[in-house]
């Protein structure tokens, strides 16, 4: 697991809410220098522990000008910019035991747990700051440029950053249930005029002032799930 800032670098098994789960404390990222085929390894671990659910989140900037910092975007969609160029974590041989050559991506994100997602924040008082959009992932370690925020905007991107993505293609190429969501850090620049930068620290204090809620949000969602492990 990546241990870079904000990344603590572990792997927690445990019961919330009744159901057992296991969590990434941090994640890999192409910006460290790992292949793509690294990153999202755990994904595949985690299928073949029989998990049926991933849920996702991140830290992103807001290209949607309506959106405020601090906002809990719930992803409907993304735009894979390193796919574009042909870094996807399913180039390569396929591997049949885990899906299929050219997996379907239009129904990425589950439906029905983006609408639990809604229900629940509705019910805790969070729609005040609940927004759903389209992320797009960037290679960064770099912070995006003006005209490349714009770029992004005009494409049909809500927020931008650097993950995800590629876990959420493996994940649903091995046919787990998949729902993530974008905890908006910053604004991003999108004006020759601003005085505002994106950093790193701005991006740490966000998360640190919205983490009770977002855990909040997952685990009441967890406990409302649907648990059918033809596994177990
Ligand atoms: O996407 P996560 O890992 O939440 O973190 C985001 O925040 C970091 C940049 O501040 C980058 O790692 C970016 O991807
Ligand atoms: N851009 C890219 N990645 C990010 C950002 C951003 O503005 N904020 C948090 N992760």
């Amino acid at each position: 697991i990546g241990c870079l800032d904000g990344h603590a670098g572990r792997l927690v098994f445990g019961m919330l809410k009744g159901k057992p789960c296991v969590c990434m404390q941090g994640r890999f990222h192409l910006y460290e220098g790992y292949a793509i085929q690294k990153i999202t390894l755990p994904m595949r671990i985690f299928s073949l522990l029989g998990v049926e659910t991933v849920i996702l989140t991140n830290a992103a900037g807001g290209l949607n000008q309506d959106f405020k910092v601090g906002d809990i975007m719930i992803m409907k969609d993304h735009i894979n910019m390193p796919g574009f160029a042909g870094n996807n974590p399913l180039a390569g041989p396929n591997d049949d035991r885990f899906g299929v050559r050219f997996p379907c991506m239009s129904d990425a994100y589950d439906r029905e747990l983006q609408q639990l997602a809604v229900d629940v924040g509705q019910e805790l008082g969070y729609g005040d700051f609940l927004r759903e959009g389209v992320y797009c992932v960037l290679g960064g370690p770099s912070f995006e440029t003006i005209a490349e925020c714009r770029m992004l905007h005009n494409l049909g991107a809500d927020a931008v950053g650097m993950s995800t993505v590629h876990e959420v293609i493996v994940a649903r190429h091995c046919g787990m249930r998949v729902f993530a969501m974008s905890l908006i850090t910053n604004k991003s620049v999108m004006d020759y005029d601003s005085e505002e930068k994106a950093n790193h620290k701005e991006v740490l204090e966000t998360a640190q002032h919205r983490a009770v809620q977002l855990q909040k949000l997952v685990s009441t969602m967890v406990a409302r799930m649907e648990f059918n492990n033809t596994n177990a």
